[in-house]
């Protein structure tokens, strides 16, 4: 049957006049009722183990605004925790791990099906959003990619350039590997118990894929994300799949053949002229307005917004920014971006 919804369409190849639009990180800080719900949760992990306030977070953006999607909300770091990793934030600095740096520490992990304890209440927030959208509304869940997952449990933390996980991969292949394989493993279960719970389309964010460089790429980027589609295009052929090599240049080319996904998500460090050139040939694109203009609006926020609407109007697209939404933009800005599509 032939898809109703303006973000599955875009997933199935059709060309539409007005593209459907979301954005990554709409539940954030940048909505005062977010910070509101926040606070009622105490901190981030506990608002994303909490489905009820979960779910209120995700339909915010909705309600604020009407997106054609909504994504699932939680965040990329629950898979390492829900495999033992110990995980906190550091207000104003970002996530810490425990690191995994020797075999020892990998030993003690646990299998990717005895994920489900920890991550239940994320399967009933998808629950409770597929019986609470709007029927217009696409729901997305996702999941970290298993090269950014393991740049953060490897360094314990955030890096600027993914030091220690290249080191690891330099210095110990085989447990290197083992951890790449066991987070590709525990992707599939994770994102098998979202379809099954609801979603209606996963993502893989692998927003460091632009570390690896040249046959990296393709061991450590292209192949787990092929993996991943593969075993879940077995038991979900009708569930389309978002794949996000943030940063990969030239190995955004080819991206959906190599890999299967229905969709490439494009960042800002390549123009919308050359991601329809190269990589829309293939397939549908997302993307790719800086978050910048969230935070700065005005007459280049509305002219960007149409220079990528235009850029992509010949095949199929679904609207979105480069990457995250900042906390510093103004709500204002996003119902002019939104008001610029719809228009445009
Ligand atoms: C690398 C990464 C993470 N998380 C994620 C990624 C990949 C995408 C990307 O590159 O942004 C993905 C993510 N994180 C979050 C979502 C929910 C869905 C969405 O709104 O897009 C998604 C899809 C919520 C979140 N995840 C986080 C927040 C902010 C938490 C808060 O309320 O303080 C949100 C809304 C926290 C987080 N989570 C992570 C970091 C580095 C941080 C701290 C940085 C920061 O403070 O903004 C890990």
């Amino acid at each position: 049957m032939a898809p109703t919804k303006t973000i599955l369409k875009a997933l199935a190849g059709e060309v539409q006049d007005t593209p459907p639009i979301w954005m990554m990180r709409q539940a954030g800080r940048y909505l005062p009722e977010y910070r509101a719900t926040r606070a009622e949760a105490g901190d981030f992990l506990s608002l994303c183990y909490n489905s009820d306030l979960a779910t209120e977070v995700t339909l915010q953006p909705i309600r604020r605004y009407g997106f054609d999607a909504a994504i699932l909300f939680a965040d990329i770091l629950l898979v390492p925790q829900a495999l033992g990793a110990d995980l906190w934030f550091v207000t104003g600095e970002g996530p810490r791990l425990s690191t995994i740096t020797q075999q020892s520490e990998f030993d003690a992990l646990k299998g990717a099906d005895d994920l489900h304890d920890t991550l239940a209440p994320v399967y009933q927030t998808v629950r409770n959003l597929a019986s609470s959208l709007p029927s217009e509304t696409t729901l997305i869940g996702f999941a970290g990619a298993p090269w950014t997952v393991a740049t953060y449990m490897i360094a314990g933390r955030g890096t600027p350039d993914q030091g220690p996980a290249h080191a690891l991969k330099e210095e110990n292949r085989p447990l290197f590997e083992a951890v790449m394989n066991r987070l590709t493993d525990a992707t599939i279960v994770y994102l098998s118990a979202q379809i099954e719970s609801g979603a209606e389309v996963v993502k893989i964010f692998d927003s460091w894929a632009g570390s690896l460089k040249g046959q990296d790429f393709e061991d450590f980027a292209v192949a787990p994300t092929k993996r991943i589609i593969e075993s879940l295009k077995v038991k979900y052929p009708n569930t389309p799949i978002i794949a996000f090599p943030r940063e990969g240049g030239d190995g955004y080319i080819g991206f959906h053949e190599k890999t299967g996904a229905d969709c490439v998500a494009i960042d800002n460090s390549v123009s919308p002229e050359w991601a329809a050139e190269h990589v829309q040939v293939s397939g549908c694109v997302q993307g790719n307005l800086a978050s910048s203009h969230m935070v700065t609006g005005g007459e280049d926020l509305v002219r960007e917004t149409k220079a990528v609407v235009e850029a992509f109007r010949k095949g199929p697209h679904i609207f979105n920014l480069g990457h995250g939404i900042t906390p510093d933009a103004d709500p204002a800005n996003v119902q002019l971006m939104i008001d610029t599509v719809r228009e445009a």
